[in-house]
């Protein structure tokens, strides 16, 4: 996904990157309210030195145990979505004016609320053997290791079947840039924004005429 959306990004659209969120000071750094409840269900044993969390080490836990995961993601996923949903919002907004957000989600089928206000659902698909020996390469991780990891989410085939287009990633990056661009022309002449901006405009002109109406009572 990452590699795709880097795509996306190079050719000028907006990106929303959910891990990259998971990592961040809102959700797992010690001044986050997850972090106090990830130190509180997890123990002191899954902190680093520096207090902030170990991430090898609260994998470890997490991937060998079904309910740690679904406790885990129960204390981080609101906060993650709270703030992919003020980043949609602050694209959205007249002043950037984006016409379409991409959102970069690994459990997107499994757990997002979102995909129901979702246009266009893409997959990047590559065949297992080729996406475990790639997680193992980049996470420097075993075979079994990267397995529970890909054995904790909705195999490929099924959220193939959920996807409105699907990018094939098995084959080198250059076939995948090709499959990008062809799905970037694609949204960029697609007239889909416009009902998102209809709701905007109607939004934003409700707040502007409940504060009037607030005004002219105050002043009255
Ligand atoms: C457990 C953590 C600390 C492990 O970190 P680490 O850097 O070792 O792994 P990384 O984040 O690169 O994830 C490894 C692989 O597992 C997948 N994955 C991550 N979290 C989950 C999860 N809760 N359930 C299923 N798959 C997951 C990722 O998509 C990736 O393919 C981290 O993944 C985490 O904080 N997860 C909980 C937040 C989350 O659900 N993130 C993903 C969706 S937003
Ligand atoms: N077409 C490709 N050819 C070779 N390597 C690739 C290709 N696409 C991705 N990779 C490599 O595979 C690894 C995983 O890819 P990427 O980070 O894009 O996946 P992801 O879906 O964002 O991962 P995750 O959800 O696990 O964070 C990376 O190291 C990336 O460089």
């Amino acid at each position: 996904k990452s590699t795709v959306t880097a795509i996306f990004q190079e050719l000028g659209c907006a990106v929303i990157d959910a891990d990259l969120i998971a990592r961040q000071a809102t959700v797992v750094q010690p001044t986050a309210p997850a972090y106090k409840s990830i130190v509180h269900y997890f123990g002191k044993e899954v902190l680093l030195e520096n207090g902030e969390i170990n991430r090898e080490k609260l994998g470890a836990i997490i991937f060998s145990d079904q309910e740690k995961r679904q406790l885990l993601n129960s204390l981080t996923h609101p906060e993650i979505q709270k703030t992919m949903l003020k980043q949609i919002l602050k694209y959205f907004m007249l002043v950037l004016g984006f016409r379409y957000v991409i959102l970069d989600i690994p459990l997107l089928f499994e757990t997002n609320k979102l995909t129901r206000f979702m246009k266009h659902k893409v997959v990047v698909y590559c065949d297992l053997e080729t996406q475990i020996s790639r997680l193992m390469y980049r996470n420097n991780l075993s075979q079994p290791e990267a397995e529970a990891r890909t054995h904790a989410q909705m195999s490929l085939e099924e959220k193939w079947k959920l996807a409105s287009h699907v990018i094939d990633n098995s084959g080198n990056q250059d076939s995948t840039y090709r499959q990008v661009l062809q799905l970037h022309s694609q949204l960029e002449n697609s007239l889909d924004f416009l009902w998102i901006r209809v709701i905007v405009m109607a939004s934003l002109s409700g707040i502007g005429g409940l504060a009037y109406i607030l005004i002219r009572q105050f002043l009255s």
